[in-house]
């Protein structure tokens, strides 16, 4: 039996955490937790757990919550996560932290993007990216995995198998995402009530948004030349989703059957990434694990296409594919529904 923590257990991506871990019988939920001093049961705050999870959700230091786990999945905001993951690597527990904190190598790039300064500097660069996709060998014998963001996730799967072919220019690559709300978070901000966000559909983070030297840091990485993108989120009124449609250019001529042979080849044996011929929607991956690929010509631009859901793919169940590779459970345990 493995004792899992979650931390942040209030928030979106902790509820489908707990969802998802609720389906493998070898692991045992042990501690949730939040800042909140009431301890709240998780069904007052989620109520969809009746029933099925008897925790609250506690003020617990990391030494406590070490006491009683051995993985903690860190389901915080960013700062909150380097607060607390030293402490927790040094008690003994393996960490899946879903925040950004650990996902850039260079604590200069982080401070420039997140406005704040990297009070875990050493461990950026050498803390292993979590995209079994493209790096599941590293995944195993890691204590930390950064679990990549949402948007990045989403663009970078659509992508890297093309970058990795040489088959696209490195710069000027174009990608427009859209997001649901549920990216954004549990706690209340202006810009996701109900009246603001409803029936509207608008840019945000123009230039500016963090993902963007995340997505160029990893797909860098995968070509071996330096990428630069520009990557322009838009929030939209659906719950859940993102879809990335994204314009690079090509090196040289090939066909769209051609194409589509690169990203099944690439992605062979992985289980949750499906190269499909219609074009991706969010409805189709929604509450799934799935990243939906497809490519299309309109005339000479290419265009991919690439959809996941930003809670599941983008966040909780790529978290717990990371932890079933880390804790030696078949990669897709929990996460075929
Ligand atoms: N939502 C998404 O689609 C995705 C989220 N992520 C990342 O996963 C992490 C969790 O995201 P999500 O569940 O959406 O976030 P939420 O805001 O829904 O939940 C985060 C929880 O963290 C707790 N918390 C602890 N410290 C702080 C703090 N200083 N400020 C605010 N909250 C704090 C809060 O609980 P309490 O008040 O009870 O203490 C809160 O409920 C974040 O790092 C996010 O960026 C990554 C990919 C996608
Ligand atoms: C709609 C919305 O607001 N989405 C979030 C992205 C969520 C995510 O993946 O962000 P992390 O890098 O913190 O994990 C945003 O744009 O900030």
């Amino acid at each position: 039996m493995t004792k899992v923590a979650i931390m942040g257990a209030t928030g979106y991506a902790a509820l489908e955490l707990i969802k998802i871990l609720l389906r493998n019988p070898d692991v045992e939920i042990v501690a949730l937790t939040s800042r909140s001093e009431e301890s709240p049961h998780i069904s007052e705050i989620h109520p969809c757990l009746t029933g099925r999870l008897d925790l609250c959700c506690e003020a617990l230091t990391p030494a406590e919550i070490a006491e009683r786990s051995d993985f903690v999945f860190c389901a915080l905001p960013h700062v909150a996560s380097m607060e607390v993951i030293p402490d927790l690597l040094a008690e003994g527990c393996r960490v899946v932290d879903l925040s950004a904190d650990y996902r850039l190598s260079d604590p200069a790039v982080y401070e420039k993007w997140y406005h704040h300064v990297h009070i875990d500097p050493t461990r950026l660069g050498s803390t292993v990216y979590g995209l079994p996709e493209l790096w599941s060998e590293k995944i195993p014998d890691a204590d930390l995995i950064a679990n990549p963001g949402c948007y990045t996730s989403t663009a970078i799967l659509g992508l890297a198998p093309l970058m990795a072919a040489g088959l696209i220019e490195p710069t000027g690559i174009i990608i427009d995402a859209k997001s649901g709300v549920s990216g954004a978070g549990r706690n209340p901000k202006l810009g996701t009530l109900y009246p603001e966000c409803n029936e509207s559909i608008t840019a945000y983070g123009v230039g500016t948004h963090r993902h963007t030297p995340e997505i160029e840091e990893v797909l860098t990485t995968v070509g071996g030349e330096e990428v630069k993108v520009t990557f322009t989120p838009h929030l939209t009124p659906m719950n859940r989703g993102i879809l990335a449609t994204m314009y690079p250019r090509l090196t040289k001529a090939v066909s769209r059957e051609e194409l589509l042979g690169v990203y099944r080849t690439f992605y062979e044996g992985k289980p949750f990434v499906r190269i499909i011929d219609a074009i991706p929607a969010t409805k189709n991956v929604s509450g799934t694990n799935y990243c939906d690929i497809s490519v299309q010509f309109a005339g000479d631009q290419l265009i991919v296409f690439s959809a996941t859901d930003n809670l599941i793919k983008g966040a909780a169940g790529v978290a717990v594919q990371n932890f079933n590779l880390m804790a030696g459970y078949p990669e897709t345990t929990g996460l075929i529904v």
